[in-house]
């Protein structure tokens, strides 16, 4: 729930670029070939719509229950192009949160400011400085 609580508002991949080999109907939308697409994760992942007026707020538990919409959450695109390290990268993050909290607490240090930035991907601008305190056993 923490690891897909924070790529919802904070996606590396902040979108996708595709286009249309052929003509397409999507909905409404007639989209004639060769038409690129610029699809918004961001903009998915924060409509107030679909995650309601609190969108940008980090919140893990909205996890807990099953999504309405299968393509409302989609950090590793969707469909026959989708990433292919996805549950590499799934099972990375999950090892690695879970060897550290094993053996740390953490806390957010007073120099950190919340500044995502895109480079490529979306990344912390000034870095994440965060304070790990040895938990005793
Ligand atoms: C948090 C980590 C990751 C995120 C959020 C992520 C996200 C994505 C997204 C959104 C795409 C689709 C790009 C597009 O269609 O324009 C993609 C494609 C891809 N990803 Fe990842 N990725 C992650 C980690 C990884 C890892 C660890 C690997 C490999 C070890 C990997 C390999 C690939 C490959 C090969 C593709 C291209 C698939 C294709 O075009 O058929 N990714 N990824």
């Amino acid at each position: 729930m923490v690891i897909n609580g924070t790529l919802r508002p904070y996606s590396p991949g902040v979108s996708l670029i595709k286009e249309a080999l052929k003509d397409v109907k999507v909905g409404r939308l007639n989209v004639p070939a060769g038409t690129q697409l610029y699809l918004s994760l961001s903009a998915v992942h924060c409509d107030i719509d679909i995650w309601g007026e609190d969108a940008n707020k980090f919140n893990p538990a909205r996890f807990k229950e099953p999504r309405r919409h299968l393509a409302s959450f989609i950090p590793f695109a969707l469909g026959p192009r989708n990433c292919a390290g996805q549950n590499l990268a799934m099972v990375e993050m999950k090892t690695i949160l879970a060897m550290i909290i094993r053996q740390y607490s953490l806390e957010v240090s007073s120099t950190y400011v919340h500044a995502p930035m895109l480079y490529i991907t979306l990344q912390p601008q000034y870095g994440v400085q965060i304070l790990l305190t040895r938990i005793m056993k």
